[in-house]
């Protein structure tokens, strides 16, 4: 049962010193502080259930998404929660066509993150309501209930609300069958945790023997800053990890099309199965062209931690320009617009394998990813799930890993809630954590 008036939303900035251990480096963002603008809503229901949503950032700037949230937040608060879920796809168009809000926008930018976090929360607050994580909601729903929570602007050309209509009544096939494998054993994942680009040989090589003794089977290396520093780490993680075990590549953007191709050429003999954003996360054809490129060689290309809205990725997938589709919980428009782009993802018969480095995303996506194989794709062939193994000690409910998968969460919600000693601690700036370490000039505001 769906209750209750938003009576209120609030926006936290919520920094994590992630990058005085090197955490999180790439060749992009050599100091990223794991960070979120973290929403609460609240209701006047008695259930005095909050929903919780966040979006991910990496330190400075999580000011302006948090002033995004505000600017947004007159559409939310005095709303009836029945009402925007019977007609999710209205309110999803009323926070990303604001007449004037659009404007910074349109559906990308500081202003599509802002939206994500807010829909993050009702999202929460409503698989609360309807005691049930997010994930068994979505399998829960009627393919009807589920298309009216999709905008389908701008991609009729690629996916048609009956097209859409019929991958979901397809997929209630045998979806119980689905549902008892992924409790019994998870969705699987790869690990990123192990190199990061600031971690030294040594620190690599010590993740990596840790992780394989935990049963990982498939690892991401950062790559593109320096082409011989990226042999060496490659050679190190393939010589322990042997030869059948999964690698994959992460540039993060760092390369123009031309180098990305003769740059991976040189670490082919790795055999990695993707190369990750070799090139600006905007470039759609170039992207297409380093597939065709790297094709002959088994390599393929993966993106989409910053594509940012459903019509990037349509394009993606008609232009042939990914192998592998890379989704965000908290870079899309929240679970509405995701599900657009799992649909388009089964209509191009691509395979979704989600990005979940940063906070919290891996606490989210799982519910995605999990509800994607239930009842979209049908199918684990060559897809896995980013996991790292980061800050999930700050949430209420962190993800569980068992034999190097997810296995899905059954406490209500999205499982976005951080514990609330964790948020007054690391709050930006005036946490104690922060404090502390701007009076020792380790940061500063
Ligand atoms: C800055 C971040 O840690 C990124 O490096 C990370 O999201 C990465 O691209 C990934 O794929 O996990
Ligand atoms: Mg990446």
């Amino acid at each position: 049962m769906v209750k209750g008036k938003i009576t209120g939303l609030s926006v936290k900035d919520v920094r994590f010193p992630t990058s005085l251990g090197h955490h999180g480096s790439d060749a992009m963002h050599t100091d990223p502080d794991y960070s979120a603008a973290y929403v609460v809503i609240e209701t006047d229901a008695e259930d005095a259930l909050k929903g919780y949503g966040l979006t991910f950032t990496l330190g400075k700037g999580t000011e302006i998404v948090v002033c995004a949230v505000k600017a947004l937040s007159h559409l939310v608060v005095g709303r009836n929660l029945e009402d925007i879920v019977t007609n999710f796809r209205d309110f999803y168009r009323q926070l990303t066509s604001d007449g004037q809000l659009r404007w910074i926008g349109p559906e990308k930018g500081v202003v599509q993150l802002a939206t994500s976090a807010v829909l993050n929360a009702v999202w929460d607050l409503w698989a609360k309501q309807e005691g049930k994580p997010l994930w068994k909601l979505l399998v829960d729903m009627t393919p009807e209930q589920l298309v009216c929570c999709i905008d389908f602007r701008y991609i009729t050309d690629a996916l048609t609300e009956a097209q859409a209509l019929e991958i979901l009544r397809n997929g209630k096939q045998r979806q119980e069958t689905r549902e008892e494998h992924m409790l019994k054993n998870g969705y699987p994942a790869y690990t990123t945790s192990c190199a990061w680009l600031g971690y030294s040989d040594k620190q690599l090589q010590k993740l990596c023997a840790e992780a394989l003794k935990e049963g990982w089977t498939r690892f991401k290396v950062k790559v593109g800053a320096d082409l011989q520093d990226d042999i060496r780490r490659c050679k190190l993680i393939r010589d322990m990890i042997g030869p059948d075990n999964k690698l994959m590549l992460d540039a993060n953007q760092r390369w123009d099309v031309n180098e990305a191709i003769s740059w991976v050429k040189e670490l082919a003999l790795f055999k990695p199965l993707w190369i990750e954003e070799p090139t600006s996360p905007d470039d759609i054809l170039g992207h297409g062209t380093i597939s065709k490129a790297l094709a002959p060689l088994g390599i393929g290309v993966a993106t989409g931690e910053q594509c940012h809205n459903r019509v990037m990725f349509k394009q993606f997938l008609q232009a042939h320009a990914l192998q592998y589709l890379q989704i965000d919980s908290c870079r899309l428009g929240s679970v509405n617009e995701n599900l657009s782009v799992l649909l388009m993802a089964r209509k191009f018969n691509i395979p979704v394998c989600p990005h979940a480095g940063g906070v919290g995303l891996c606490e989210l996506v799982q519910h995605l990813i999990i509800f994607d194989y239930i009842s979209v794709s049908g199918s684990l062939e060559n897809r896995m799930c980013e996991y790292v193994d980061h800050l999930h000690e700050h949430f209420k409910h962190p993800v569980t890993i068992r034999n190097a998968a997810y296995m899905p969460p059954t406490d209500p919600g999205y499982s976005t809630e951080m514990k609330e000693e964790s948020v007054l601690l690391y709050q930006f700036p005036s946490g104690a954590i922060w404090q502390q370490l701007i009076h020792e000039k380790k940061a500063e505001i």
